[in-house]
C-alpha cells in the first residue's frame, strides 16, 4: 500500500528529525498529473508496478497489450515550476532511490531548443536521515549541486501538490546542503529556511586569501586585469558576490555584459568547485538589486542561494541590513540574516507551469 506523508508542524527548531505522521494514500491523494499513469519505471525496474507513492486512481495492470508496453519504451512524468523564472523540471523520484533520468538525459530535457527547457531538473526523493523528503538536482549542465533556493520554493509546492496538503505546510528536506525546511504561507509564497552561510574559505570553497576569521570579505579578484571586490559565501553551494571594482563601489549591473564575464569567473582558479557570481548594485541598505551567473546554468532570472549570499555578503561589507529585499530580473526575493540564529530565510513565489509527459 502507498503511503503519503502528513505534515504540518511549526517551524521553530532546525536539523531535528522527522515526525512525519504516515498514512495510507486514499483515492482523493489522487496523482495531480491528467495523464495515464505509466506501467514502467525508467530506472527502478523494481518499482516497475508504482509510478508514485501517491495512490493511483486505477489499478496498475502489467499488460503487454498496453500502447507503452508495446512500444517497449520510457516515459517521463514531469511538472515543470518556475520561481521569479528561475525554471525547473521536476519529477516524483518517491518511489526511487535514485534520479529516474541520467544526468546527460537533464541535459537533453533543459534544453531551450530540443528539449522542455528548464535552468534544471529536481527530483523530489524519499526522505533520508530523517528527513521527510530529499532533494536531488542536476544543472542545465548535467552537473549535481548541493543546493537551490528557488528550486526548494517549487519543490515545497509540488510536495503539496502530491501529497495533497492545503493551507500552510513545513517539512523537512534532505539535500546536499544539509536539512532545508520550506514552509508553505498563507499567501502561497514559499518561506525556505536555508540554515547558516559559510564563510571559511577552505569550506565555501574558493583559494583566496582569508581574513583572520578564515572569511573572504571583500578581497581582490583579478579577472582578466580587472579588480572586483568579492565576498565568498557558501549556502551550501559556492558563491563569489561582488558589489563592486577597486575602481567604483557601485556597479550598475544592467550594463554588464554577463556571458563574457560570468563564465570567467565561474572557472576562476580561485574556485576549485567553479562558482556562483552575484553582481549587486546597492540601491539602499534595505533594497540591493542583482544580477547572477550560475555555475552549469550560465544567466538565470532568479537565484535563490545567489540573494541569500547577497545579503550576508552585503551585510558582511557593511553596505546592508540584515532585511533586505533583493531585486532580480525574475522578480523580488525577501532575504531576511536573522542575528539570533544566523539563519537566512528566503521567501518569494514558486509556480507550477505545466505538467507534463515526455517520452524517454
Ligand atoms: N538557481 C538556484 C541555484 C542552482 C544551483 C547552482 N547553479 C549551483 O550549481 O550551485 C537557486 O535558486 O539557488
Amino acid at each position: 500500500m502507498a503511503l503519503t506523508a502528513t505534515i504540518s508542524r511549526p517551524l521553530t527548531s532546525f536539523r531535528r528529525p522527522s515526525s512525519a505522521v504516515l498514512r495510507p494514500s486514499t483515492s482523493s491523494d489522487a496523482f495531480p498529473f491528467g495523464f495515464p499513469v505509466p506501467r514502467y519505471s525508467v530506472k527502478c525496474p523494481s518499482f516497475r508496478i508504482m509510478a508514485s507513492s501517491a495512490s493511483l486512481q486505477t489499478p496498475v495492470k502489467s499488460s503487454s497489450s498496453s500502447f507503452l508496453d508495446r512500444k517497449e519504451t520510457g516515459f517521463l512524468h514531469f511538472a515543470k515550476y518556475h520561481g521569479l523564472g528561475n525554471d525547473f523540471i521536476l519529477v516524483d523520484n518517491r518511489d526511487c532511490p535514485e534520479p529516474k533520468i541520467s544526468s546527460d538525459k537533464a541535459i537533453q530535457l533543459c534544453d531551450r531548443n530540443f528539449g522542455i527547457g528548464a535552468d534544471g531538473v529536481i527530483f523530489i526523493m524519499a526522505g533520508t536521515k530523517g528527513a521527510d523528503y530529499t532533494m536531488r538536482i542536476f544543472n542545465s549542465d548535467g552537473s549535481e549541486p548541493e543546493m537551490c533556493g528557488n528550486g526548494m520554493r517549487c519543490f515545497g509546492k509540488f510536495v503539496a501538490k502530491l501529497e495533497n496538503l492545503q493551507g500552510r505546510q513545513s517539512f523537512t528536506v534532505h539535500t546536499g546542503a544539509g536539512l532545508i525546511i520550506p514552509e508553505i504561507v498563507e499567501d502561497g509564497n514559499v518561506r525556505v529556511d536555508m540554515g547558516e552561510p559559510i564563510l571559511k574559505a577552505s569550506d565555501v570553497p574558493t583559494k583566496l586569501p582569508a581574513n583572520k576569521d578564515q572569511s573572504v570579505v571583500k578581497a581582490e579578484l583579478d579577472v582578466d586585469g580587472v579588480i572586483w571586490n568579492v565576498t565568498c559565501v557558501s549556502m551550501g553551494n559556492p558563491h563569489c558576490v561582488t558589489l563592486g571594482t577597486k575602481e567604483s563601489q557601485n556597479i550598475l549591473v544592467d550594463d554588464l555584459k554577463l556571458a563574457e564575464i560570468g563564465p570567467k569567473f565561474e572557472y576562476h582558479k580561485m574556485f576549485p568547485a567553479r562558482t556562483n557570481t552575484e553582481f549587486v548594485q546597492v540601491l539602499s541598505n534595505h533594497h540591493l538589486k542583482m544580477r547572477v551567473w550560475e555555475r552549469g546554468a550560465g544567466e538565470t532570472l532568479a537565484c535563490g542561494t545567489g540573494a541569500c549570499a547577497v545579503v550576508v555578503a552585503a551585510v558582511l561589507e557593511g553596505r546592508a541590513e540584515r532585511i533586505c529585499r533583493v531585486d532580480l530580473p525574475g522578480g523580488p526575493l525577501e532575504i531576511e540574516w536573522r542575528e539570533e540564529n544566523n539563519h537566512v530565510y528566503l521567501t518569494g513565489p514558486a509556480e507550477l507551469v505545466y505538467y507534463g509527459t515526455i517520452p524517454l
